[in-house]
C-alpha cells in the first residue's frame, strides 16, 4: 500500500483494505432497453485527455503597456507579449539586464509556462551578465482565490483550510506591524511637503540606501521559482483612483490583497496599462543590517518619488495594507481630499457615519451594522462629492469573536477569506478564536461584498455624524458625550485610547496612546493639516461630533468591567436615528463633555462614569491622571495653527481637560 501524500491510500485490484469481495454491478437488458442508471462514460481516451476536458480557458487577464496600437487591433500573441513585458519591467534589475526572462504559469505545471517574453526588438539588446538573467522568473498573475489557496496548501507550511472554509495562514515572527522600521525617502520634494522630526511616523532615509532595499527584494524575487502579480485599485471613487501592483513571493500575500484592494474586472485588467504605485514584498528575506538607517532586519520603504514600496524582513500583510495607507495619505490631500482611519456606514435614509479610532477601538465591529449599509471598515476618503472606501474588503480582529455578537464578521469566514495566525482543531479544523497561542491579534481579511448588506460601489454623500472612538481601559470617559466643533478637533488631534499591554501576566496598569488623527502611523503630513480639513467639512456638512468610549466602566482595567458591546451598539443607533440629538445634556467635570441623561435600551445609571465607581476618590484620581495626560500630549500642538482663522485654534486649545 502506497500512500501518495493527500492521505488518501491505493487500493489493491481486490478489493479494498479489509479484503472484502469486489461488488458486482451488472447491466440489466430487458426489452433492448438499457436499464442501467449509471451516466455515460468520459469522452477522453487517457487520462491526460480527460484532465484536458477539466478545464475551460479562462480570457487573458495581464495588462500591457500603453502602445500606440489599440488594444483590440493586437494579435492574441502580441498582447500575450506586452503583458508580460509591463511585468518583466516592474522586476527589472536596475543596476544589470533590463528586466528578467518572465513566463506565465506556475513552474510546476509544464504545459503552462509556454509563453517566454521576446524581448521587442525596438528595446537595444542586453548583454545577459548574471546567472539570474538567465532563468526565468514564472510570474502567477491575478490568480483567483482557488488557485492561491492551491498554491498556499501545496507550498506554504500553515496554511490550511479551517471548517468554514477559510484559509488560515501563519504571517511568521511578526503579527503585527513594526512602525520602527517603516522609512520614508527624504529627497527634494518630501523634504519640504512631510512631517518629519519628533513626533511623525517618517523616519527619513536617503535615496541611494532605498535602491540598495530595492535591489535586494527584486534579486530576492527574481531568485524564487515563482512570483505572485496582483493589479488592482485603492478607492472607489472614479474621478480618483489609484492603480496598484503588488509583487510578492506568498500566496498568502497575493490572497490577502486580493480581499483587501479593489478587484478589477475583465475589461478594467486590460486597460489597466502602467500601475501608479508598486509594492515590491519580500518579506521572507531580511534586510542587510549593514546598510545604512538598518536598525533590524525589518524595513519597510517608500518612495513617493519612484511610487515604490519594498517590504524586507516581515511577512505581515497588513505591512501592505497600511503602508498604501500611508501613499493614499500624501496622494489625496495633494489632491484636497481627506483621507481618514476609520470605518463608515450609510443608514437607508441616506445618512453617512465615520468611526475614527485607533486599533482595536471598535471601527470594523460598530461600522459592520446588521441595519446599515456598510461602506468600509478601515480607510476612507471625503472628498467635494462625498465619502468613498479606498479598499475592497474588511480587516477584523478575531480575538473571542462570537457568532452571537458579531454575525456578520463571523460568517464572513469563508471560502476566500485570509485567517491569520488562528488557532484550530487539527481535525475538525474548526477555529478556537479565544485561543491566543500564536498572538492576540488573529485577524480575518474578507472581501467587502462578504458582508450581506456591504454598499457596492463603496461610496457615500457628506458625513452626517463622526465618530470618536475610544477604549478608555481607566474607565473615566464616559460611554457617549456630543462634541462641538472645537473638542471633536481637540480629540481628533489627541487620537487617544488606552490598552493594557500583556494581559497574561496579572493586572497592569492602563496605557495611554495618543495618535494623532487616530492614525499618526500612517499620516504623512502635519497633523494639523487633516485636522483644519476635517474642521473645515464638519462645518461645511453641519456634521455631529461624537465621543464613544467602548473601553472600561466602573473601574480601570482589572477593576471594572469592558463597556458591553450591546449597550455601545444602542448608543450608536441612537446617534444614526438623530434621537440622541435631542437629549437632555449635563456637562462633566474636568473634561466639559456633554453628555446625555438618556439613552434608549441603556440603563442611564451607566452613562455617568462616576455613578459605576464604588471608590469615588479613586475615579477622581484616575480622571485626573487621564486629563493630565492629555494635557501634556497636547502641548506640542498648541503652537500650531488650524485653517485660517486663529480663532479656532484658540477654542480648540481651550476645549481639552481644564482643571
Ligand atoms: N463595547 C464595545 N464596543 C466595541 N467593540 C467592543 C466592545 N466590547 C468589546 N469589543 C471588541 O473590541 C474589538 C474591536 O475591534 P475592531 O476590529 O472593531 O477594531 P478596529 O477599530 O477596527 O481596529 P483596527 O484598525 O486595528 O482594525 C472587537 O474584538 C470587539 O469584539
Ligand atoms: O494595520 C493593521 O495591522 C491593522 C489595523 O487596521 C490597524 O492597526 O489600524
Ligand atoms: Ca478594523
Ligand atoms: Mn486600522
Amino acid at each position: 500500500m502506497a500512500s501518495n501524500g493527500n492521505g488518501s491510500v491505493a487500493l489493491n485490484g481486490k478489493g479494498g483494505r479489509n479484503g472484502l469481495a469486489k461488488i458486482e454491478t451488472h447491466k440489466k437488458h430487458i426489452n433492448g432497453i438499457c436499464h442501467d442508471d449509471s451516466g455515460p462514460t468520459v469522452k477522453a481516451q487517457t487520462i491526460d485527455e480527460l484532465h484536458f476536458l477539466q478545464k475551460k480557458r479562462s480570457a487573458p487577464t495581464t495588462p500591457i503597456e500603453r502602445t500606440q496600437t489599440p488594444f483590440a487591433t493586437l494579435s492574441e500573441e502580441q498582447r500575450q507579449r506586452q503583458q508580460l513585458n509591463s511585468i518583466s519591467a516592474s522586476l527589472a534589475s536596475l543596476t544589470r539586464e533590463s528586466g528578467p526572462k518572465v513566463v506565465k504559469g506556475d513552474p510546476d505545471k509544464k504545459s503552462e509556462t509556454q509563453r517566454v517574453v521576446h524581448h521587442d526588438h525596438h528595446i537595444a539588446p542586453t548583454i545577459v551578465v548574471s546567472d539570474s538573467a538567465l532563468k526565468f522568473t514564472h510570474v502567477l498573475y491575478n490568480l483567483s482565490p482557488a488557485e492561491l489557496y492551491e498554491q498556499a496548501i501545496k507550498y506554504e507550511k500553515g496554511s490550511f483550510i479551517t471548517s468554514t472554509g477559510a484559509l488560515a495562514t501563519l504571517s511568521g515572527a511578526k503579527t503585527g506591524r513594526s512602525p520602527r522600521d517603516k522609512r520614508v525617502v527624504k529627497d527634494h520634494h518630501t523634504e519640504n511637503e512631510l512631517w518629519w522630526g519628533k513626533g511623525s511616523p517618517n523616519i527619513e532615509m536617503d535615496e541611494h540606501t532605498f535602491m540598495v532595499n530595492r535591489e535586494r527584494a527584486v534579486d530576492y524575487l527574481n531568485s524564487l521559482d515563482k512570483v505572485f502579480v496582483n493589479d488592482q485599485f485603492l478607492n472607489w471613487d472614479p474621478e480618483n483612483k489609484i492603480k496598484v501592483r503588488i509583487v510578492s513571493a506568498r500566496a498568502y500575500h497575493s490572497l490577502f490583497m486580493h480581499n483587501m484592494c479593489i478587484r478589477p474586472n475583465t475589461e478594467e485588467l486590460e486597460n489597466f496599462g502602467t500601475p501608479d504605485f508598486t509594492i515590491y514584498n519580500a518579506g521572507q528575506f531580511p534586510c542587510n543590517r549593514y546598510t545604512h538607517y538598518m536598525t533590524s532586519s525589518t524595513s519597510i520603504d517608500i518612495n513617493l518619488g519612484r511610487r515604490e514600496m519594498v517590504i524586507l524582513g516581515t511577512q505581515y500583510a497588513g505591512e501592505m495594507k497600511k503602508g498604501l495607507f500611508s501613499v493614499m495619505h500624501y496622494l489625496m490631500p495633494m489632491r484636497h481630499i481627506l483621507s481618514l482611519h476609520s470605518g463608515c456606514n450609510i443608514g437607508k435614509d441616506g445618512d453617512v457615519a465615520l468611526f475614527f479610532g485607533l486599533s482595536g477601538t471598535g471601527k470594523t465591529t460598530l461600522s459592520t451594522d446588521h441595519n446599515r449599509y456598510l461602506i468600509g471598515d478601515d480607510e476612507h476618503c471625503w472628498s467635494e462629492t462625498g465619502v468613498s472606501n479606498i479598499e475592497g474588503g474588511c480587516y477584523a480582529k478575531c480575538i473571542d469573536l462570537s457568532q452571537e455578537k458579531e454575525p456578520d464578521i463571523f460568517n464572513a469566514i469563508r471560502f476566500g477569506t485570509v485567517l491569520e495566525n488562528v488557532v484550530f482543531d487539527e481535525h475538525t479544523r474548526q477555529v478556537d478564536y479565544t485561543d491566543k497561542s500564536v498572538t492576540e491579534n488573529t485577524r480575518a481579511a474578507y472581501p467587502i461584498e462578504y458582508i450581506p448588506n456591504a454598499m457596492l460601489p463603496c461610496v457615500g454623500p457628506h458625513p452626517k455624524n463622526v465618530i470618536l472612538l475610544a477604549c478608555d481601559a481607566f474607565g473615566v470617559l464616559p460611554p457617549v458625550s456630543k462634541l462641538n466643533l472645537a473638542q471633536t478637533m481637540y480629540h481628533f488631534i489627541s487620537g487617544y485610547t488606552a490598552l493594557v499591554a500583556g494581559t497574561e501576566d496579572g493586572i497592569k496598569e492602563p496605557q495611554a496612546t495618543f495618535s494623532a488623527c487616530f492614525g499618526a502611523a500612517f499620516i504623512m503630513l502635519h497633523p494639523t493639516k487633516y485636522a483644519a480639513m476635517l474642521a473645515e467639512k464638519m462645518q461645511k456638512h453641519g456634521a455631529t461630533g461624537w465621543l464613544v468610549n467602548t473601553g472600561w466602566s466602573g473601574g480601570s482595567y482589572g477593576y471594572g468591567s469592558r463597556i458591553k458591546l450591546p449597550y455601545t451598539r444602542k448608543i450608536i443607533d441612537a446617534i444614526h436615528s438623530g434621537s440622541l440629538l435631542n437629549a437632555n445634556y449635563k456637562k462633566t467635570e474636568i473634561f466639559g463633555l456633554e453628555i446625555p441623561t438618556e439613552v434608549e435600551g441603556v440603563p442611564s445609571k451607566i452613562l455617568e462614569p462616576v455613578n459605576m465607581w464604588s471608590d469615588k476618590k479613586a475615579y477622581k484620581e484616575t480622571l485626573l491622571k487621564l486629563a493630565g495626560l492629555f494635557k501634556k500630549n497636547f502641548e506640542t500642538f498648541t503652537n500650531y495653527k488650524i485653517g485660517k482663522d486663529s480663532k479656532l485654534t484658540e477654542e480648540i486649545v481651550a476645549a481639552g481637560p481644564t482643571f
